[in-house]
């Protein structure tokens, strides 16, 4: 075993603290890495809180994790010691089912196995620990090579926020001649932002307040409604071919919904911890659709960082000490994030 440290949730909602632990050996197919820096994304947050489901306890959050490589196991051919590398959301899944053969690790019919708070049945049996730690032990093929151009700290984010919704633009062709809606502007939405603009869709965020206006333009963004404004909100009656809505809370969805064009998506990439009615009249009329998508494919995954690093593309981020979590997280529930935070693993 690998003895590390990291920080740790004891328990379900306990504030986070300094926890020493063990990673399995370095298989033969497996890089160990150096964590250098690690992304906080809200899905951190909703698992700590079991906002989804029942956690497993202690729990080492982080998956949007970046370092160097440490060790390399006999058979692994793609990385050697010293190679800039990140990890996401997955570490593992079964290879064999129709999702993993159309490299859809994410949508494996036997289960992908999550960065952490997750048991990794694929190997050892044991509690996966995710990147607020020094090390992390990964099977080959779910390291991702990162390009050496961009400014580190804002490449962690990428691992999630940014193949979150540079997935479903891809999937869905969102690109020229689209007008995309961006609903919520934090991590997921400044990507979103981002990438839909280098896609060449006309942007438009959608925010609850005036605050975010100059910071939206600045990222990319063509247009701005404040959806507390009931004037605003009408005029855009109709207007958008899709909503990606990156929203962490409850929300009304049908209401959003109104804003689509005859034939628009309202992606759902924001994971609220309940459930939204949909009334069949938000669907019928104008034949619209409803849908969500998950992080996305390695294989898509590695094509998101390429094209980053082509078109110096990296998230905005507040670079924080280990020990600022905490605050970290109260600034998160209350939408005070510029863009992401992310943790300077050297101050563990
Ligand atoms: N689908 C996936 O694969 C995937 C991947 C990563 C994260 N997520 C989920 O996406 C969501 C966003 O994650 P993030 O890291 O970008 O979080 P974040 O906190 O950085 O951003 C959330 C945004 O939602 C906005 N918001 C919050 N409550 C709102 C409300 N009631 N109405 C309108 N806007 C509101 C906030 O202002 C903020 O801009 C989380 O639920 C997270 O778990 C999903
Ligand atoms: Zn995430
Ligand atoms: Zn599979």
């Amino acid at each position: 075993m690998i003895a590390t440290k990291g920080y740790a949730a004891l328990s379900v909602g306990a504030k986070l603290t300094a926890w020493d632990f063990d990673r399995r050996d370095v298989g033969p197919n497996d890089v160990q890495f150096d964590i250098l820096y690690c992304g906080v994304c809200h899905s951190d947050l909703h698992q700590i809180k079991n906002d989804w489901f029942e956690g497993i306890f202690p729990m080492v959050p982080g998956h949007e994790i970046v370092g160097r490589v440490a060790r390399v196991g006999e058979n692994v051919k793609k990385f050697k010691v010293g190679d800039l590398v990140g990890t996401g959301c997955m570490v593992d899944s079964c290879g064999k089912c129709e999702s993993c053969k159309h490299d859809e690790e994410q949508y494996c019919e036997n289960g992908n196995i999550q960065t952490y708070n997750n048991v990794n049945h694929y190997t050892d049996g044991m509690p996966t620990y995710g990147g607020y730690s020094k090390t992390i032990v990964v099977k080959e093929e779910f390291v991702l090579r990162l390009p050496e151009n961009l400014e580190l700290p804002g490449v962690a984010p990428l691992l999630c926020a940014g193949i979150t919704t540079y997935s479903p633009l891809k999937h869905w062709g969102v690109g020229k001649g689209h007008k995309l809606a961006v609903l919520g502007l934090g991590g997921l939405g400044h990507m979103a932002v981002k990438f839909g603009a280098a896609f060449g869709a006309e942007v438009t965020v959608l925010s609850t307040s005036e605050n975010k206006r100059e910071d939206a333009k600045k990222l990319g963004a063509h247009n701005f409604i404040v959806t507390t404004d009931p004037e605003q909100f009408k005029a855009a009656a109709a207007s958008f071919d899709f909503i990606l809505d990156t929203v962490s809370a409850n929300h009304d969805i049908p209401a959003y919904m109104g804003l689509l064009k005859t034939n628009g998506v309202h992606i759902c990439v924001g994971a609220p911890s309940q459930p939204t009615p949909i009334p069949a009249f938000a669907l019928i009329p104008n034949r619209k659709s409803l849908a969500g998508s998950m992080i996305g494919g390695i294989l898509e995954t590695q094509e998101m960082l390429d094209f980053c690093g082509q078109h110096n593309i990296v998230s905005d981020v507040e670079v924080i000490d280990m020990s600022y979590i905490d605050k970290a997280y109260e600034r998160m529930e209350k939408n005070d994030v510029k863009y992401r935070f992310v943790i300077d693993m050297a101050t563990l």
